[in-house]
């Protein structure tokens, strides 16, 4: 099922459980705007390339529509559109003052030099820069865009509009940025797991964790969760998968990624295949990576008991009905990865009050 659709028939089931009225159903279906630009750079090579950017602006009746910028082949229309939906809720869930967006650019971030990123950024900023603002849209780090993504989008934005660092969040600290909000989605993730843990007697402790993706929220999920002594026994990125039943030394693992750039060829662990690393044996199961990985295929070999819902809409519709049915609790993205917009949040009040603590 593709991202959209399985959003649309996980809200149509929420607003009749909660018995909305079918009006305002139907227009939290619809999005405010949606926006698509042809971003057209030239490579270092001197070669013109041209990509499509998005950004959704799903609802702002709770206040300034909120979301990450995306930069990863498969952004579509459809995957921008369901993750700016689950923004509204998510924003919503954890009741800060915002509506959703989402933006993303259909590139291969990896595939990209830093100069080639910069102008990419710097383009698409100046075919948007008129539709977000720190009162109407403020985007924010996704997958496969950083802190300095954010400082591109400033500074581009401020060119227009003159210096307003409240316009992204997720910026480096000099900019403005707030302390804690690099680990933020990562430290809501062992929050929200505590928290469930705690409702069925448990404790992170001694809990054999597997986590698909060793970015920004899965790499400081593994930090935190190992600091608060769970095992993490498995994790995977784009080089690979690794797996140690006794659990993998986190921090050692950090230092193989910043100096290899993906756990391949981490020594202290084996090897196994990626496409095995949700049906690893463990407690826990956290997809940190991309959406709709659990679905009918492999549903029925998961043997988590738990799952964390990190990345977004990582668990497809249909997943979800023979999950509940193997009685695996999932803890939904809208609630377990909540904790990056909301750090986003406190950086904006702080930005737009003038406020900096150096
Ligand atoms: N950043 C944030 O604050 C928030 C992020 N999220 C969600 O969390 C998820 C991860 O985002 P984030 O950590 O920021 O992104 P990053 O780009 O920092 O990291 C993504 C990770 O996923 C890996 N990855 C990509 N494709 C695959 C795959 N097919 N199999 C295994 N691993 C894969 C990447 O590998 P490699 O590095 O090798 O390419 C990388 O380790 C996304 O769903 C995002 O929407 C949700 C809330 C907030
Ligand atoms: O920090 C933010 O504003 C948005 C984070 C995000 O994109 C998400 O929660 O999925």
């Amino acid at each position: 099922m593709n991202a959209l659709a399985a959003t649309n028939r996980n809200f149509k089931l929420a607003a009749r459980l909660l018995g909305l009225d079918s009006k305002l159903e139907k227009s939290l279906l619809i999005p405010f705007r949606e926006i698509k630009v042809e971003c057209t750079i030239p490579k270092d090579d001197g070669t013109l390339v041209s990509y499509v950017g998005f950004r959704v602006q799903h609802d702002n009746a709770r206040g300034p529509m909120k979301g990450g910028i995306r930069y990863h082949p498969e952004v579509d229309p459809d995957e921008v559109n369901a993750l700016a939906q689950l923004m509204t809720w998510k924003t919503a869930v954890a009741n800060i003052p915002y509506g959703g967006a989402k933006g993303g650019i259909g590139c291969n971030p990896g595939e990209l030099s830093i100069s080639e990123l910069e102008r990419l950024t710097r383009v698409f900023t100046q075919k948007i820069h008129d539709l977000i603002g720190i009162h109407t849209d403020v985007p924010a780090p996704d997958m496969g865009t950083n802190p300095q993504t954010m400082a591109w989008i400033l500074d581009e934005y401020s060119k227009f509009h003159g210096y307003s660092p409240a316009v992204v969040t997720g910026k480096p600290i000099d900019l403005g940025g707030s302390l804690g909000r690099d680990a933020a989605t990562g430290r809501g993730v062992l929050f929200a797991t505590e928290a469930l843990l705690n409702d069925h007697g448990k404790s992170v402790t001694g809990q054999r964790f597997v986590i698909q993706g060793f970015g920004n929220v899965g790499s400081w999920a593994a930090q935190l969760i190992h600091e608060a002594g769970g095992k993490v026994v498995a994790v995977s990125d784009i080089s690979g998968a690794i797996k140690d039943k006794n659990g993998i030394d986190i921090p050692a693992l950090l230092r193989h990624v910043k100096e290899h750039r993906g756990v391949k060829g981490f020594g202290g662990a084996n090897a196994i295949e990626s496409s095995s690393i949700l049906t690893e044996d463990c407690d826990i199961l956290i997809p940190a990576a991309l959406g709709g990985v659990i679905n009918r295929e492999n549903a029925n070999d998961i043997k988590a008991k738990f799952i964390i819902e990190a990345a977004n809409h990582p668990t497809d519709p249909e997943a979800d009905e023979i999950l509940s049915k193997k009685g695996v609790v999932i803890l939904p993205d809208i609630f377990a990865n909540s904790g990056g917009v909301t750090v986003s949040y406190f950086e904006w009040v702080q930005n737009i009050q003038g406020l900096y603590v150096g």
